[in-house]
């Protein structure tokens, strides 16, 4: 069977597959408030395995990461080690761009969306991530995404860029209605894995994508916090490290726990073996519960 032929066998989506084997029971206590799926919380061994376990791995992947800042204790035994063959992108393109769900290809493999406010840096990450310089298209004006694009890696997955939210100079209507299309395709799209939810760690936290993180968790999106830009410092403004740090905080306000957190800067390429590592991972996953049935 193909890596991920799981989901034309088994008949269930990444979703199905997701919410109903990884979602936490809600506590009475917390019961009002947003609770992320509980294999988030084991996420965390993700990433020990990919940067402390797996040193072929890295070896492999000819990339030059730092040291892990904390090991983490290793997550469930049953669960395999993606190989590294899984990590590499080896092919990226382009497959089109839709206005509606119905124009989106046909959801029959994994896919993982990148969403975050206009200017944050999404299409950058999709570059950075495939190793392409320009197959996203980026841009110093806000707003430049307009479409759902889907770019097929390895023939095996899609990443997604989204366009981005809270674009002042749109009129309100068609804010609201870009938000409406965009919330379709997190609520309906069945092949939907995992939201990696850009954060732009150059600037302290901004309102919106709290509430962002807010609705996803809500909908019970699964959801991946990216921050980016942490090459940047801008003048007389705290540092990423703070930033990251006072986001963080903020959403514990809400969250019973955060969900993983992943450091990037396009510009330096800091993040992309840890990110393309735990997408490896995640597809994995996926594929062996599918499998289980
Ligand atoms: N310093 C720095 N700049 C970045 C980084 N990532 C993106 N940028 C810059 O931020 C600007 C916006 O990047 P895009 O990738 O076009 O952002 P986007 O989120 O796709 O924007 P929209 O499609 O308009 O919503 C560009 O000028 C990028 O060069 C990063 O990691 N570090
Ligand atoms: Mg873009």
């Amino acid at each position: 069977m193909g890596p991920l032929s799981w989901l034309a066998t088994c008949g269930r989506s990444a979703r199905a597959v997701l919410r109903s084997d990884c979602q936490l029971r809600p506590q009475p206590r917390l019961q009002q408030r947003p609770l992320q799926p509980s294999w988030q919380n084991s996420q965390k061994w993700h990433l020990h395995v990919v940067t402390a376990e797996s040193p072929a791995l890295l070896e492999e992947s000819g990339d030059d990461i730092e040291a892990p800042e904390e090991l983490h204790p290793v997550g469930p035994e049953e669960v395999e080690l993606p190989k590294a063959s899984h990590t590499k992108v080896k092919t990226a393109e382009y497959v089109g761009s839709a206005v509606k769900l119905t124009q989106c290809p046909p959801p029959k493999l994994p896919e993982f969306a990148i969403i975050g406010r206009s200017n944050v840096g999404k299409s950058s990450l999709i570059n950075m991530l495939t190793g392409r310089a320009s197959l996203a298209l980026t841009s110093k004006t806000p707003g430049k995404t307009q479409c759902i694009n889907h770019f097929i890696i390895n023939k095996t997955w899609y990443l997604v860029d989204l366009p981005g939210y809270g674009y002042a100079k749109r009129a309100k209507t068609s804010r609201l209605e870009w938000n409406e299309f965009t919330k379709e395709y997190f609520l309906k799209r069945e092949s939907l894995a995992m939201v990696l939810l850009l954060v732009d760690g150059s600037i302290p936290p901004q309102a919106i994508d709290l509430e962002c993180a807010m609705w996803l968790a809500e909908s019970e999106v699964p959801f991946t916090l990216v921050f980016t830009k942490i090459d940047k410092r801008k003048k007389k403004l705290p540092s990423p490290a703070a930033n990251i740090k006072e986001f963080c905080d903020k959403l514990l306000e809400e969250f019973r726990d955060l969900p993983m957190v992943i450091k990037t800067s396009a510009i330096k390429a800091t993040g992309r073996l840890e990110l393309l590592g735990f997408i490896a991972q995640l597809r994995t996953l996926v594929e062996q519960q599918a499998k289980r049935g």
